[in-house]
């Protein structure tokens, strides 16, 4: 039986971790390393299906807590899964709840059977556990689905850390037990802190459960961005090189050139449609507050080199005046041009690990960029 998902590697910097692949997927073959959109209630925001496979999406996010509550995994199902639900055709990955439950979730109770909580929407008593979780998405019907986790907060106590990590190894095997459907890949999540050994035990426990892919949790969680590419450095050479690997949550173009050259291939954040929504648009410069006073008479595109809809047809001013006046079409544009923008970015950056010219991406990007003080 072939497996659900998987990865072909097509290219390995021979300087860097860094790395070009295709990630087969039963909804088509995505190329890597990949930015995923986030479309955690069943839509990226503002986008439509059209508009996200015009900029060359392939995988978008989805999510088990928020699809749970609503409008509950059993209609999705009722309605053909998420991919008919939703009218996506490509891929979909769901995370499990995990993270979710953490930090949106209300007063939440975790044992070894799983996490009580409340809901986020109505307040109501709830409960997710690896097997729960695992028979959401598979009634979801996503092409990879996250294992239950416990995200482990940061900063967190060594023996928490310690005892969270090994019970996120537990939950894993029992997600692999729960997992019923052979046209869905289940990956499993390192966890760890921000502790090198249990990185690596996590990693080590991980890989003896044979998984198709790995997320790399417990990143990104307000985290300095130099002890995140740590505790990359001591992970991803202790996965498989057949597998992928997806940094959850992360990120903004300087995290995204400097996980791949760490060897991550796939990633997703909010951040991207997020700040679009309040006028903030990203630039090979840094971010550029489009709704900004500053604009108001500024003819230029967001970004002059830029391919989207939104700059190759309307100015600044344009778009600071419907931001301005509270017109919707406003943050459709920055969505657009945001996520056109982060998939152009990983396109090209593929394009140089294969003519084998990472390193001066690389050194190109960083001399545009703003260098952060963390
Ligand atoms: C919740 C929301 C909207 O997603 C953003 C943003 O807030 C926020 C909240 O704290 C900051 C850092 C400020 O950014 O972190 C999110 C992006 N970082 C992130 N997403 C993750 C998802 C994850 N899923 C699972 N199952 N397990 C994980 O370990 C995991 C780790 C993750 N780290
Ligand atoms: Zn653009």
């Amino acid at each position: 039986m072939t497996d659900a998902i998987r990865y072909e590697l097509v290219k390995q910097c021979a300087h860097t971790g860094a790395r070009a692949g295709i990630l087969h997927t039963p909804h088509g073959s995505f190329n890597t390393p990949m930015f995923m959109p986030v479309g955690t209630q069943a839509t990226v925001k503002a986008m439509s299906p059209r508009e996200l496979t015009e900029m060359g999406a392939g995988i978008i996010l989805s999510n088990t807590y928020h699809l749970f509550l609503r409008p509950g995994h059993e209609l999705v199902a009722e309605a053909g899964g998420l991919h008919k639900f939703m009218g996506w055709d490509r891929g979909i990955l769901t995370d499990s709840g995990g993270f979710q439950v953490f930090s949106l979730g209300d007063l939440r109770k975790i044992s070894e059977e799983g996490v009580a909580f409340r809901s986020h929407i109505d307040g109501s008593r709830q409960f997710l556990s690896p097997e729960i979780a695992t028979q959401v998405q598979n009634a979801l019907g996503s092409d990879i689905l996250m294992a239950f986790d416990e995200c482990v907060p940061y900063p967190a106590e060594y023996d928490y850390a310690k005892r969270s990590t090994e019970r996120t190894t537990r939950w894993a095997e029992r997600c692999l037990k729960a997992h019923s459907r052979a046209d869905q890949g289940l990956f499993g999540i390192v966890q760890g802190g921000m502790y090198k050994d249990l990185r690596a035990q996590s990693a080590a426990e991980l890989t003896s459960l044979d998984f198709p892919g790995y997320g790399i949790g417990g990143l990104s969680v307000g985290e300095p961005k130099h002890l995140m590419y740590e505790m990359l450095e001591h992970t991803t050479p202790r996965l498989p090189t057949n597998k992928p690997r997806y940094l959850m949550g992360v990120g903004t173009a300087d995290c995204l050139v400097e996980g791949v050259m760490r060897g991550v291939d796939m990633f997703d954040c909010v951040f991207p449609t997020r700040v679009a929504r309040n006028g903030t648009t990203m630039t090979k410069n840094g971010r550029l507050v489009v709704k900004n006073a500053e604009f108001a008479r500024d003819l230029r595109p967001i970004d002059p080199d830029c391919g989207c809809y939104a700059c190759q047809n309307f100015s600044r001013a344009y778009i600071r005046h419907l931001f301005k006046a509270d017109e919707i079409f406003g943050l459709r544009l920055t969505t657009i041009h945001n996520l056109y923008h982060l998939l152009d970015f990983m396109r090209r950056m593929r394009q140089a690990i294969i003519e084998d010219r990472f390193l001066a991406f690389r050194e190109e990007f960083w001399e545009y960029y703003p260098k952060e003080e963390n």
